[in-house]
Formats: structure tokens, sequence, C-alpha cells
């Protein structure tokens, strides 16, 4: 099993695991090499030969432009190189791939894009600590109008591969190619969207690198948990299955809750009951056969409410009226420490004293804002207030709160209270939709109730929530993310059986 396999890495950590791979012996002119390689052969997995660019800046970013020209060169495609800096100023790893080239050389300020079909932003990477400027901006401008192909080597450069975000001016991108683990950028909004397909290739760094380098977050992914429940013990009943609660809101306000009930039920929580007042029971009751409706006290501590419906885990807030009595009941329900979810009204209702909530949460608390919701609660932490990217803010959050916190987005970010982050893709846009939301605390709430920790049944859900997503057609809705549930549990399940089955027969294989 290779190293951390689903790490993500700021630019200084991959610096550390370069550093890493040069102490065991792989020089930074191999891993140049192999990272110019693995570039060029992507482009011509993709790509028939054609006019290319290959733009080289003056650091090691564009040391592997140097080599990918050498390599399509090879390949017998016509290629042109344009250098930011005089080839008699780059030194180190650089200096020697430019040596390889031996062709002639172009000055950037003489390459127009529409002469070329394809071009090879090889200008700045991780080494990128301004907006850019002069010939690189003038380009990176001309490539928002531009039709041919662009491809960027490590990150399109003007975006900064740490923070995720644009200042000034970035290529417009249609692939890029980064090296031995995702970055930032190649996952967090915006930067995302702005690199185009990603392709991540190996480069010959050695397993250990994780020793001298550490990842900020993770991405993902199956291989870090079990779907809960995905095995049922042959004696289990409704009840050792696990007894899920959720809040509901009055009459006519009941169809959040019902859904996260639902995701519930799909999750595989044996028994799960809707609790509301009297007043919507029987439009709660009505909506299906399976839902249990539950009248509670209005005056009664949530807290004993919940202990008497013996919940294993509870979900608060899918479309529970924000008011007083709200956040007692939060409070209440906190004081009982079961595992729970607290999601849109449960999180909004503390927009004027966050540290109430604070105070209340605990380890097994699960909080789902979305971005109105994550500024309400922590208005220092949002993108404006705060230099640092999604991950250190989700970070901070939970480290403030003491609970798990899932921001979110088409980027969505996990964060534990002990520092681990874990940064979520596999999704879908169709899932912008109204009560997709509110599925996915019920699928949260579910994982709960059956007994997984807290970080593992957020990224489980998440992640199943998202294949669901992506199982989509046109026109879905949160109705058609949960009919589509039960395929993405199976399918996320059987992969993992799978996988396991594989590993048991031959341990060595990834
Ligand atoms: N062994 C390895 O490490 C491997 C690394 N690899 C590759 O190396 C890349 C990282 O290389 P890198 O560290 O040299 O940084 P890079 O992005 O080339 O730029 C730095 C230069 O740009 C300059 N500069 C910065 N911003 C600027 C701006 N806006 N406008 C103008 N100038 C600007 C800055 O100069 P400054 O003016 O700040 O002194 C400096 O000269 C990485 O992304 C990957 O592709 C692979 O080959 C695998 C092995
Ligand atoms: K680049």
């Amino acid at each position: 099993m290779s190293d951390q396999p689903h790490a993500i890495l700021t630019a200084s950590a991959m610096g550390e695991a370069d550093s890493f791979a040069v102490s065991q012996g792989v020089s930074g002119q191999v891993l140049m090499r192999n990272a110019g390689e693995a570039a060029a052969r992507t482009i011509l997995r993709n790509w028939a030969p054609r006019e290319a660019a290959v733009l080289c800046g003056p650091g090691n970013n564009g040391g592997d432009g140097w080599i990918i020209a050498q390599r399509l060169r090879d390949e017998g495609w016509p290629v042109r190189v344009f250098t930011l800096a005089q080839v008699s100023g780059l030194s180190g790893d650089a200096a020697w791939a430019a040596a390889g080239w031996g062709g002639p050389v172009h000055p950037l300020g003489d390459c127009r894009l529409s002469d070329h079909a394809l071009i090879v932003d090889a200008l700045f990477g991780a080494g990128l600590n301004r907006p850019l400027e002069g010939e690189a901006a003038r380009l990176a401008q001309d490539s928002q109008g531009y039709d041919g192909v662009c491809v960027a080597v490590d990150t399109p450069s003007g975006l900064s591969g740490d923070r995720a975000a644009v200042q000034g001016v970035v290529f417009r991108t249609d692939l890029t190619v980064t090296f031995h683990r995702y970055k930032p950028a190649h996952l967090l909004s915006p930067g995302r969207a702005l690199c185009g397909q990603v392709v991540l290739c190996g480069i010959g760094i050695p397993d250990g690198w994780s020793k001298q380098a550490t990842p900020c977050a993770t991405l993902n992914h199956p291989d870090l948990w079990r779907v809960p429940g995905a095995r049922i013990d042959p004696d289990a009943h409704k009840h050792s299955r696990g007894r899920l609660c959720v809040l509901a809101g009055g009459r006519g306000a009941t169809g959040a809750a019902r859904l996260a009930a639902r995701a519930g039920q799909i999750g595989g929580a044996g028994f799960v009951t809707v609790l509301s007042g009297q007043g919507a029971l029987n439009e709660i009751a009505s909506s299906s056969e399976s839902l249990v409706a539950r009248q509670y006290e209005a005056d009664a501590p949530f807290g004993d409410v919940l202990e008497d419906h013996r919940a294993s885990a509870a979900v608060m807030g899918p479309g529970a009226g924000i008011g007083p009595r709200l956040k007692a009941q939060v409070r209440s329900a906190c004081g009982l420490k079961i595992p729970l979810v607290l999601d849109a009204d449960a999180l909004s209702v503390f927009e004027d004293a966050p540290d109430a909530l604070f105070e209340s949460l605990h380890a097994d608390c699960v909080l789902t804002p979305h971005g109105g919701e994550f500024a309400r609660l922590f208005p220092d932490l949002t993108e404006t207030a705060h230099a640092g990217n999604k991950i250190e803010r989700t970070r901070e959050a939970a480290r403030r709160c003491g609970a798990v916190v899932v921001f979110k987005g088409a980027d969505t970010v996990i964060a534990a209270p002990d520092g681990e982050a874990w940064v979520n893709v596999h999704a879908s846009a169709r899932l912008a939709t109204a009560g997709t939301g509110d599925v996915l605390a019920g699928l949260i709430g579910a994982f709960l109730a059956q007994g997984a920790p807290a970080h593992e049944a957020a990224c489980a859900a998440v992640y199943v929530h998202g294949d669901a997503g992506r199982r989509l057609g046109p026109g879905g809705t949160a109705d058609t993310v949960l009919a589509q549930l039960p395929q993405a549990l199976d399918a996320v399940s059987q992969a993992q059986f799978r996988k396991a089955a594989v590993q048991r027969l031959n341990p060595h294989m990834v």
C-alpha cells in the first residue's frame, strides 16, 4: 500500500516530500524528468500531434516545461518554447532541463496563443507568490478567449496552490497535470473549477515521505471508513440497528424533517421517530406508512424527550423553526450526550450567541452548515474575514466549537476538533437544490445511530450522499436523491467489500 495515497499537500509539504526523495537518493533532476515525462504522456494520450507552445517560467515549473517540450518534439510534434527568463539566468534543475532542449528559444513576449493549437502553461506552480504581471499576465488574459487546448503543469499559473484562490488573472485551463499528491487548489473552490480535469501522476517519491511532510488534509475516500451497517448482524432487530429521532417543525413545515427521517431509514437506522408538536402529527404520519410520528410535550426538556424515546442519535434543525424554544431544545439535547446532528435552524438560531452553542456541544455532535450558516456561527472565519483556505477555516471552526464541522459546498470540508480534516469532491452540482442538505443530515444521523464515530459518520454520509447526487439526471430533486441512496449505499459498500477481499488475498496490492 503506498504511503498515504489520499493525502493533500501544501506547497511546503510537497517541498518536504521532494527533499525526502533526495535524501533517499532520488535526485531533483530525476523528479523533474519524471514530472515532465508524466505530463507529456498525459498530453500524448489525449491529443494527436498539433502546433504546440510550451511557456516556461523562471523556476522548476518551467523546468518541467523544458522536459515536456523535448518529449513532445521526440514524438514528432511541432513545438515552440517561449521563456520568461533568459536561459542563461536559469539555475539548478531548471537550467539542466533547459540545456537538454537544444532547439530555438523565443522570449515570452513573442508568443501569440492563436498561432498554436495547444499551450503548455509551465510558467508558475508551487512557487507562485504574487499575482501575474507583465507578459505572463497578458497571456493569461489572452487565454480567456483562446479556443485551443491549455494544459497546466502542477497548477494553472495565477492560481495559488495553497489558498486555491485567484489574485488577478489565471490561465484558462482544460487539464492540469499535478504530481505525487493533490494540493488544495485542485480540490477547493474556486481552484478546482479553474484546473479543468486534474490528472495526478507519481514522480518516484519513495514511501516514507509522510514522516517528513505532514499532509494538510485527506481526500475523502471509501478507503478511510466503512459504510456503517453495510453488514447487518443476522440476529439484528429494529432496535439494535439504532434509534434515530428527528425533530420536526410545526404544521406545514415538516417536509425538511421528513426528508431527514427518510434518509435516516434508508441509511439503516432501525427505528426512526419524527418528534413534533400536536398540530403536525397527521401531516407526518400520512406522508409515509413507515415513518413513526410522535407528539412531544412542548415544555419538557428536550433531552428528557430524547431519553424517553431511547434515542441512540438525533437530528435537529431541518425546518425546526427559529425561536427561543429551539435554542433551549438544542442545549438540552446536548446535555444528554448522545450523538447529534445540528443543521439549518439549529445553527442559525445561535447567530446572536454562538458561544452559547459551543459551550453545550460535545465531540459526538456534527454541525452541517452551508456557507451562510457557517458565517452566522463563525463570522471571523469567512473567506473575506480570514486569510486561510476552506480547510484551515473549517479546522479552526471545529477546534473552537469542539464538534465535527461539515462545511458544505461543491468542496465539502469535514473537520474534527483534534485537527484532522477531509475534503470531499465526490459529489455533483445537481445536489445544489432545496432539501438535499436535510437528506445529508438524516444520513449522518443514521450512521451515528448505528454507532459510527462522529467524523466517520460524517465522511461516509457526505461521500454516499455525493454518490447519490452523481446518479441524478436532469431535474433531480431531494426526493430523487433519496431514491438514489439505496444504489449509492450498495455501490460504495460493495466496492469496499471487493477491495477488502482482494487485499486479504494479496496484502501487498493497493
Ligand atoms: N524537486 C522539485 O522541487 C520538483 C518540482 N517540480 C516542479 O517545480 C515547481 C515548483 O518550482 P519552484 O519552487 O521553482 O516554483 P515555480 O512555480 O517554478 O516559480 C518560482 C519562481 O517564480 C518567481 N515568481 C513567483 N511568483 C511570480 C509572479 N507572480 N511573477 C513573476 N515571478 C514570480 C519566483 O521568483 P521571486 O521573484 O519570488 O524570487 C521564482 O523564481 C512545481 O510546481 C513543479 O511543477 C517538479 O519538477 C517535481 C520536482
Ligand atoms: K503552471
